[in-house]
């Protein structure tokens, strides 16, 4: 057996997300892990059927992660429906280390099965092999650290024009506020579009802002669940998106027409002028996808890490009155980046990360056959005592001073699939949280933690990090 990161059976009767667990850091065990030749296939979580093992996956991942740990410790199995072969799931850091540095061909992501496929189409998120090395590369530039210094404005604009609109004495869900936020800095920042734009870019702000609305109906949901085996989208997605897609094009065009390079510095203008190694740009076809991959995998996450960070904030008192002491002095001291880090390993959005592995891998004492689908569970990774000490505690000095390790703070992914955006989102969640905390006093409604809720890859806060607005200040 490998390492175990079992944890006592009592506090695993409560509820994960209630859990506090006494201090206790022991060392890491190294885990050997890599391609190899023989087999020696890990250890079925239970003995529950296919069917049942997959509905538990995708609505209450947490719990098979935590589950897993407990009973088998590092690695285990899960059969489902998804795949012909089990899947296994890994939660020691040597084994994410294999998959981020064994590159696209050993390790390959599983995104091309990604459930944005039929809405994206083909894109940096779904693309796999030398496309996906094609459209990161064109696609890098304006992610980098200096292009996201000039949407710093955009965000501080959007998250004064947010925090002005609070009432003291109203409540209010921060995931759905910070996502105007998110929302205001993805139509500036990758469109470009603001009050001042033409009458086709303010049509295609209505029709994103309608389709992301229609995303989370419980209609959409139903024809997301029929259209998950197939690559077109279907149903309501289907007829929402050719609105969206007219409104698109008709925008990409006016910006072709008018492009002067160097102009502009929203992504989309930006993209007008990526070349590849062969000097080719991107296709109308191309632009759309990628810009509505950027809109999707970008802004809900980000709101959503807001809504846990400040779900944890108002239930840790001592933790959210430094962070306001902190937001109010001329120098943070490093913890407002802290708590942002504290509260993405506590509660990663993205609980769970897909790869394949196309040669026999060997995790620890055990060896997965070739073409089998493994996933780090970030979630469970982010809570083993022999990294974190304490790890079911909210605790941000943890994070003060120190740099997450890559391969053992992981909410953004890694290797060559490494989130492209994190740069961008980690901007605008030290904006929102450190702008939040300085202007806003704000109180939990109910005491009780709020119950992680899953949403297609991702882990939401139930009540979507509800507050009690007490004072705004200027
Ligand atoms: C807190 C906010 C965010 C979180 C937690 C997050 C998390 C992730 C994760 C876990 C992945 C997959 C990584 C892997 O498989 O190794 C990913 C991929 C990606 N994210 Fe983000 N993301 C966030 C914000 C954003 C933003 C703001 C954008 C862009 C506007 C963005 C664009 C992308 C893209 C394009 C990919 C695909 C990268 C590739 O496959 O090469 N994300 N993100």
């Amino acid at each position: 057996m490998t390492t175990s990161t079992a944890t006592s059976s009592s506090e695993h009767r409560r509820r994960w997300w209630e859990s506090a667990t006494p201090s206790g850091s022991g060392e890491l065990v190294p885990s050997p892990a890599g391609p190899v030749d023989e087999l020696g296939t890990p250890p079925p979580l239970h003995g529950a059927g296919p069917l049942l093992q997959t509905l538990r996956l995708g609505r209450d991942e947490g719990r098979v992660l935590f589950e897993g740990t407990r009973l088998h410790g590092d690695v285990f199995r899960v059969n489902t429906l998804l795949e012909k072969r089990p899947l296994t799931i890994t939660s020691h850091p040597d084994h994410v280390k294999s998959l981020f540095t064994a590159g696209p061909a050993l390790a390959p992501s599983t995104a091309g099965q990604s459930q944005l496929r039929p809405i994206v189409g083909e894109s940096v998120l779904t693309a796999t092999g030398e496309r996906h090395r094609r459209q990161r590369k064109l696609l890098m530039p304006p992610f980098h650290g200096k292009a996201i210094a000039r949407y710093r404005e955009q965000i501080l604009d959007a998250t004064t024009r947010e925090i002005d609109s609070w009432q003291p004495g109203s409540r209010i869900r921060l995931a759905d506020s910070a996502q105007q936020v998110t929302l205001d800095v993805i139509m500036s920042g990758v469109f470009g579009i603001d009050y001042r734009s033409s009458e086709s870019e303010q049509l295609l702000r209505r029709r994103l802002r309608q389709m992301l609305a229609l995303s989370v109906s419980s209609l959409a949901r139903i024809s997301e669940l029929v259209s998950m085996r197939s690559s077109e989208p279907m149903g309501v997605q289907k007829w929402g998106l050719a609105h969206l897609d007219r409104a698109m094009l008709a925008v990409i065009a006016e910006r072709r027409a008018a492009h002067v390079p160097g102009e502009r510095h929203d992504i989309l203008s930006l993209l007008l002028d990526a070349r590849d190694d062969e000097g080719a740009g991107l296709t109308d076809g191309e632009l759309r996808n990628e810009l509505l991959t950027l809109v999707l995998a970008g802004h809900e996450t980000t709101a959503n890490s807001i809504g846990w960070a400040f779900e944890r904030l108002v239930r840790h008192p001592e933790s959210y009155g430094r962070l306001r002491d902190a937001a109010r002095a001329e120098d943070d001291g490093g913890y407002v980046d802290a708590t942002i880090h504290e509260a993405m390993r506590v509660r990663p959005v993205i609980p769970m990360l897909g790869r394949r592995v196309m040669s026999h891998w060997r995790f620890g004492d055990w060896v997965v056959p070739e073409r089998s689908r493994v996933l780090i569970g970030v979630l469970s990774l982010h809570h083993r005592e022999d990294l974190y000490a304490d790890p079911f505690r909210f605790d941000p000095d943890r994070f003060v001073g120190v740099k997450p390790g890559s391969t053992t703070w992981v909410p953004f992914g890694g290797g060559d699939r490494r989130c492209l955006g994190a740069t961008l989102a980690m901007e605008e969640m030290r904006i929102l949280t450190g702008e939040i905390a300085r202007r806003t006093d704000l109180s939990a409604i109910d005491a009780a933690p709020e119950r992680p809720v899953h949403r297609n890859v991702t882990m939401i806060p139930g009540q979507g990090g509800a507050v009690e607005i007490g004072s705004v200040m200027p």
